[in-house]
């Protein structure tokens, strides 16, 4: 590896001990050394331990003037020591930085510098300093959208006690909103934010939070630049401001599956070092009008119908999916209708085939260019025009259809729907469960909880798509008031799926889209922007 020039370099004290500090464009390193005679047969050589630390700059959070140190807590020999040295060496900086801990979780560490003048340590943090200004894909300014009524309802405490004074430490600017009804982010985002002040959003709470400020910010970016995204074949423009997520919702599936966690801490660093990750956003259609967006998963059936369920329990907390999710199961409910898919090639890998996505994953990096995909739609678009060849048709009986755009892990199911899902290849895996019994449904369900294959089962399929639609066998009432908009939650259809009446809420399930039931049944999905 090529050597990189020094930028810097001192001994400084760390605490009492003696440190060389050397800073070079991509690392900052410290070196204790330690001085300890042995002594052996009369001779006391001097030997030199060596211990060494460091960290990345693209990884250091901030740097400042430390902060005195004016408790009195100097009790053992070597705090008194350290207390010695602070007074003798006053000039002091604080080096933040990220720390791994546990599997994918991120915390901050401090290390302070103790130098022999002010000068010097002025030095320090201006030329530490000047490398973290060379890092432009960090965020300065964010609009910050809290639910406080998302998963336990701890948003507003989990931001303000966690995620604020990380910001703060690292200088960015915020400017924070609290919402006081569902869809205030969203139309906000839609209507009034001044986008061009900021560098990013963050959503404190769950996926459903996350849905409505995706919304906000993709309609604002289509409005700004004139697309109307009703139209079908729309192409719409990519969203130049990210969003960083911090968990404060049930099931927090789009962080859990991103970052591999859902910690607000982690999450938090991640948005200050600037990391971003590419995902796939599916457009649902309903005759070719737009209803949705979609990142994680479209469930008809068991995860629509539990869903529908814990709408009325909200104030249960996360613990209304269990409780519905129980008894989703003991209804053991199956619906009607056909799926038609349109397969990704054979190059974008199965669903089965064990690989993980991870950030940088090469298979999302090298998905087909716009070009090729504008070349392959027109050959799809004869093919099917002509006997609709690349197209399968399935029809049949189903306890699920999944659609899982990521791998829908989260804390209940650590590799999630579909383990080996990618971020961002433009595909969404496809899992038709089949009408089965009690008992074979509820091993297919424990398997998302372990590291049995969930898809190894006769009554299970999987594909990974770039398209699909679904059409129910029982025709659904044609409406098309409030489509677009999310249905009114009377509880109609959950009570009536609920009987065993033969009308269409009897006979239909719901889609469930990342958390927010569809108002319609027939649907059209397709990948990417
Ligand atoms: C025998 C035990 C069986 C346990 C099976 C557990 C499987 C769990 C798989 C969950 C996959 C969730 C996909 C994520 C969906 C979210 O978008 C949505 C909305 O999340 P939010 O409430 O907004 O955080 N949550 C649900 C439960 O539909
Ligand atoms: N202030 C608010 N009052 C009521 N509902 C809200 C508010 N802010 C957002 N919502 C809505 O709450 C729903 C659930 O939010 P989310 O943060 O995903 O929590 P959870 O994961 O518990 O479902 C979302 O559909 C969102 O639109
Ligand atoms: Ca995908």
């Amino acid at each position: 590896m090529e050597k990189q020039a020094i930028l810097l370099s001192s001994k400084l004290f760390q605490k009492h001990r003696q440190v060389e500090v050397v800073l070079n464009r991509s690392f900052l390193a410290w070196k204790e050394i330690e001085k300890s005679r042995k002594r052996s047969s009369g001779i006391s050589p001097i030997s030199e331990r060596v211990h060494s630390r460091g960290v990345q700059v693209c990884e250091i959070l901030a740097v400042g003037k430390a902060e005195e140190d004016n408790q009195d807590n100097t009790k053992t020999r070597s705090q008194k020591k350290a207390k010695q040295h602070s007074q003798r060496y006053p000039h002091a900086f604080t080096v933040s930085y990220v720390r791994r801990t546990r599997l994918h979780q991120w915390r901050c560490a401090d290390a302070t510098f103790h130098c022999a003048s002010q000068e010097l340590c002025e030095q320090w943090i201006k030329v530490i300093n000047e490398q973290l200004s060379l890092l432009t894909n960090r965020p300065k300014s964010l609009l910050v959208y809290i639910n406080p009524y998302g998963g336990k309802q701890r948003g507003k405490r989990i931001y303000e006690q966690k995620v604020a004074p990380l910001f703060r430490r690292a200088c960015i600017s915020t400017d924070v909103i609290v919402t006081e009804r569902a869809n205030h982010a969203r139309d906000h985002l839609k209507m009034e934010a001044n986008l061009d002040q900021y560098d990013g959003v963050v959503c404190v709470g769950g996926d459903g939070m996350f849905s409505e400020i995706l919304h906000g910010l993709v309609t604002r970016t289509q409005t700004d630049r004139g697309v109307d995204q009703n139209q079908p074949d729309a192409k719409l423009v990519p969203c130049s401001l990210r969003i960083g997520i911090i968990p404060a919702g049930s099931t927090d599936c789009i962080c859990f599956a991103t970052v591999g966690t859902n910690d607000p801490v982690t999450s938090a660093l991640h948005i200050i070092v600037g990391d971003s990750q590419p995902m796939d956003v599916c457009s649902v259609h309903h005759h070719d009008i737009f209803l949705r967006y979609s990142v994680s998963l479209l469930g008809y059936g068991f995860y629509g119908d539990v869903l529908t369920d814990s709408e009325r329990k909200r104030w249960l907390g996360p613990a209304r999916y269990d409780l519905s999710g129980v008894k989703t199961f003991l209804s053991h409910n199956y619906y009607e209708g056909t799926v038609s898919f349109l397969p990704a090639e054979d190059t974008m890998g199965n669903p089965r085939d064990k690989l993980q996505c991870r950030s940088g994953c090469h298979v999302c990096q090298h998905k087909p260019s716009l070009k090729d995909k504008q070349w392959e739609m027109s050959v799809e678009k004869e093919k099917t025009d002509k006997d609709g060849s690349s197209w399968n048709v399935i029809r049949g009986k189903f306890i699920a259809i999944n659609a899982a755009s990521m791998s829908c892990a989260c804390p209940r199911s650590p590799k999630g729907l579909s383990p080996s899902a990618h971020l961002a290849d433009g595909t969404t895996d496809l899992i038709l469960v089949r009408q089965c019994s009690r008992l074979d449904f509820f091993r297919h369900l424990l398997r998302h909880t372990n590291k049995d294959d969930q898809f190894d089962h006769s009554f299970v399929e999987v594909h990974r798509v770039r398209r699909f639609r679904f059409h129910p066998q029982h025709q659904e009432p044609v409406s098309l008031e409030g489509l677009s908009e999310s249905p009114k939650k009377t509880g109609f259809q959950a009570i009536c799926s609920q009987q065993t009446g033969c009308n269409y809420s009897t006979a239909n399930s719901s889609w469930n889209c990342d958390g927010e039931i569809l108002p319609q049944v027939a649907i059209q999905v397709s990948l990417g922007f």
